[in-house]
């Protein structure tokens, strides 16, 4: 963990949503970075997700337990390979409760089954959007490793203001969940180079888990 001259604290940006910056320290980050590298491989691996306007998302994404493509969940990569999705791992569901339980510093119980991975090299993006191809209102956990970006945490009701910019570095965790669960978020831009070089990461990842509220 690098030092840091001032500690960031951990904030509330909204009702629900809590950043706590350096949940996960460099040993933490380099497993869950190892997992990603593993998950990213072929069949069922990172791909590029193609919108259906047409365009293609910057980032590039594999799914576990459940396959995202715009706008819902499957069981096989329906959009890309057709192979089924590497399953949701145990300890992805235990970092979340942990997750939880530091967030709102009450026990987390949450039956995670989803987990997402973004891949964003310098020049990826993620407009700003909500969370809402899951059928359960349990909190969002997420947790960024590598290069710094900007994270936009806006409102409920639109794309505008009132809005929220910060910071997530490597380790760092974000939870929106209650009132800020479907709450619009993206991230504007990621800041290249500023990754810790002891994890041995160029690019920023980041890992949702997320409960899906689907069966079978
Ligand atoms: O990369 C991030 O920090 C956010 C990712 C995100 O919003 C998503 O996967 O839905
Ligand atoms: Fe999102």
């Amino acid at each position: 963990m690098s030092a840091e001259l001032f500690p960031r604290p951990r904030a509330e940006v909204a009702p629900g949503a809590v950043h706590v910056p350096g949940w996960l320290d460099l040993e933490a980050q380099r497993e869950l970075l190892e997992a990603c590298r593993e998950w990213a491989r072929p069949p069922a691996g990172l791909r590029r997700v193609r919108m259906p306007g047409g365009g293609e998302m910057s980032v590039r994404s594999v799914g576990l337990g459940w396959h995202w493509f715009p706008y819902g969940y499957a069981r096989t990569v329906v959009d890309g390979d057709g192979e089924p999705v590497k399953p949701f791992p145990p300890y992805l569901g235990e970092l979340g409760r942990a997750a939880v339980t530091e967030a709102y510093g009450r026990p987390g119980t949450d039956a995670f089954d989803i987990g997402l991975v973004n891949f964003y090299d310098d020049g990826a993006r993620m407009g700003l959007h909500r969370d809402r191809d899951e059928h359960a209102d349990a909190p969002v956990v997420s947790l960024s490793l590598g290069d710094t970006c900007v994270f936009r945490f806006g409102n409920t009701e639109d794309r505008g203001r009132p809005w929220t910019d910060l910071e997530l570095r490597s380790g760092d965790l974000f939870v929106f969940g209650g009132p800020s669960r479907f709450a619009y978020h993206g991230v504007p831009r990621v800041l290249p180079g500023t990754a810790e070089p002891a994890l041995g990461l160029k690019g920023r990842l980041n890992v949702t888990l997320r409960v899906s509220g689907l069966e079978g």
